[in-house]
């Protein structure tokens, strides 16, 4: 694999769709050429699929399996392609997103959901070269979301304050793949920060 993969990361409603659509306008990222994609894919089967799934009481781990082959696909189809290519890509969430929200909704089903979930994964996905996570208080997030944060079940703060302690763990465990950016600072802050962190990354090589 030639090309870097960079990916965005964090609970609801911190501001990475944000961040990914000023990255796209900014004229020192449009320099490289990224591809700019998402998990889940969206107009596709698999995407789809999960969307079907996020927005009714599916059973937890069949929307694992349902978020993991929407995975496999974008895997097959875009990321792997592109960065044989040479490009750098850019993804509003990938697989973190599964270790740290699925490593909640299966408390109650395994015993050590997040480990077993990476597990899954280990042999054939591609880890990130580098990944922001947009950390911030739930309350914060879900304040941010408003009414649109009502509409899924995921956005609620206590569910959230978990899927951010998996996260935070994440990074601790990958220190040298994370940056963990203050998500509650201005957009203009955020964006500053990401900017320059991708843009030394990808001179250093
Ligand atoms: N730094 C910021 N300060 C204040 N508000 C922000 C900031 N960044 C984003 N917002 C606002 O917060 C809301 C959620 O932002 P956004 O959709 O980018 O989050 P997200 O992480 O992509 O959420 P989701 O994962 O649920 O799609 C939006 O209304 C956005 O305008
Ligand atoms: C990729 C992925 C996502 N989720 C959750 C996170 C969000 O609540 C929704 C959809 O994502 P969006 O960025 O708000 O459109 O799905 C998840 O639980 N597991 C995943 O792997």
């Amino acid at each position: 694999m030639k090309g870097k993969l960079i990916t965005l990361e964090g609970i609801d409603g911190s501001g990475k769709s944000t961040v990914a659509k000023k990255l796209q306008e900014n004229s020192e990222i449009r320099l490289f050429e990224p591809v700019f994609t998402r998990e889940p894919t969206r107009g596709t089967l698999t995407g789809n699929a999960v969307e079907n799934a996020i927005q009714s009481e599916t059973d937890q781990l069949a929307e694992l399996f349902l978020f993991t082959a929407d995975h496999a696909e974008h895997l097959a189809k875009l990321i792997k392609p592109a960065l044989e290519n040479g490009k750098t890509v850019i993804s509003d969430r990938y697989s973190d997103s599964r270790y740290a929200y699925q490593g909640v909704t299966l408390k109650d089903r395994l015993e050590n959901p997040l480990e077993w979930v990476k597990s899954l994964h280990r042999e054939w996905t591609i880890v990130p070269d580098l990944t922001f996570l947009f950390d911030i208080e739930p309350e914060t997030a879900v304040e941010r979301c408003g009414k649109r944060g009502e509409q899924t079940k995921f956005e609620k703060i206590e569910f959230l304050q978990k899927v951010r302690g998996n996260f935070l763990s994440l990074a601790k465990e990958e220190p040298n793949r994370f940056v963990v950016i203050d998500a509650s600072s201005s957009p203009e802050k955020v964006e500053k920060e990401v900017v320059q962190k991708i843009i030394e990354f990808i001179k250093k090589d």
